[in-house]
């Protein structure tokens, strides 16, 4: 069996150490190189905590890291910016990105789109790759059928910098999707602290908590008469995104498709 040539984008970061890992540990895995702004020409086993992985080059250039390695896959676990870069450019050489970076917006969605199709390429930008998170905003969507009023309550890590999480992002846009559009709360309500109501998306509030000793959680409250309904997610270490990482790497090498959300892969 081919081994899946892979290059991760961030290797020193909370996820990108983690993918790090995770792809020297993975059979049909294989580690090509890694684009890190920092250490050019250096090679990934002279950094702390990364002396047992052999072969491994640091580009600080995705352009130059791809013109001298043959990879299959970009995993990218940057920021927004950064992270749109590598995912052009990587399709633009033909290479398949696997994104979990967040903060992306709808016209970056849109042109990685057209630039699949262009190519007939496969790529997967997926906000959360845990599949308990995964479950969380599928079971969400179904709940929205039948409970029209909700509220987002997204908890990170105090180091995160975007808000709301993408996560929360993407689990309004699937309820959206389902749900009949509903300004909620009351009509004549007033903030009397700017914010206090939280951001809103096609109706519905979303609320970022940031705090030391989180990683990343979320909870869905749907209310109705009477009742309430909380879907939970909790993420306790970045291990937990690992396995949704695989299945996306794995995916993108079989489909010539664009994918936003691991929910539109997993059955
Ligand atoms: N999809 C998911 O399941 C999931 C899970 C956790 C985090 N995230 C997202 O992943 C991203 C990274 O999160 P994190 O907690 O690992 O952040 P982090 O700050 O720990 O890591 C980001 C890394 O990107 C590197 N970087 C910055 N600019 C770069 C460049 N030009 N070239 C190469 N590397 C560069 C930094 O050196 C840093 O090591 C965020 O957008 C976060 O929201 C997604
Ligand atoms: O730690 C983060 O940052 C996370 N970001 C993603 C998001 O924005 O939804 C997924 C969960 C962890």
């Amino acid at each position: 069996m081919n081994k899946v040539k892979i290059i991760i984008a961030g290797p020193r970061g909370r996820m990108g150490s983690e993918a790090v890992k995770m792809v020297t540990n993975t059979e049909h895995f294989e580690l090509k190189a890694v684009i890190d702004y920092k250490y050019e020409g250096h090679m990934l086993s002279d950094l702390e905590g990364f002396q047992a992985i052999n072969n491994v080059p640091i580009f600080s250039n995705i352009e130059t890291c791809l013109q001298n390695v043959e990879c299959d896959v970009l995993i990218d676990l940057t920021t927004p910016e950064v992270g749109m870069h590598h995912a052009k450019t990587a399709l633009l050489h033909n290479v398949r990105p696997v994104v979990g970076t967040t903060g992306f917006t709808k016209a970056d969605l849109e042109e990685l789109e057209g630039i699949c199709k262009d190519k007939n390429l496969g790529c997967i930008i997926a906000p959360n790759f845990a599949l308990g998170a995964v479950l969380m905003m599928k079971f969400s969507q179904m709940a929205a059928k039948y409970f029209n009023d909700v509220e987002i309550i997204e908890l990170h890590h105090d180091k995160k910098l975007d808000a709301p999480s993408g996560t929360a992002v993407k689990t309004a846009e699937m309820i959206s999707a389902v749900r009949e559009s509903k300004q909620q709360g009351h009509p004549d309500e007033k903030e009397t602290l700017s914010g206090a109501r939280g951001a809103e998306l096609d109706g519905m509030h979303i609320h970022s908590v940031r705090l030391p000793g989180l990683v990343a959680h979320q909870q869905v409250l749907f209310g109705s008469d009477g009742q309430t309904l909380s879907i939970r997610h909790d993420s306790y270490n970045r291990a937990s995104f690992m396995s949704g990482v695989k299945i996306a790497v794995d995916t993108v090498m079989k489909q010539d498709l664009f994918v936003y959300g691991l929910e539109n892969i997993i059955e």
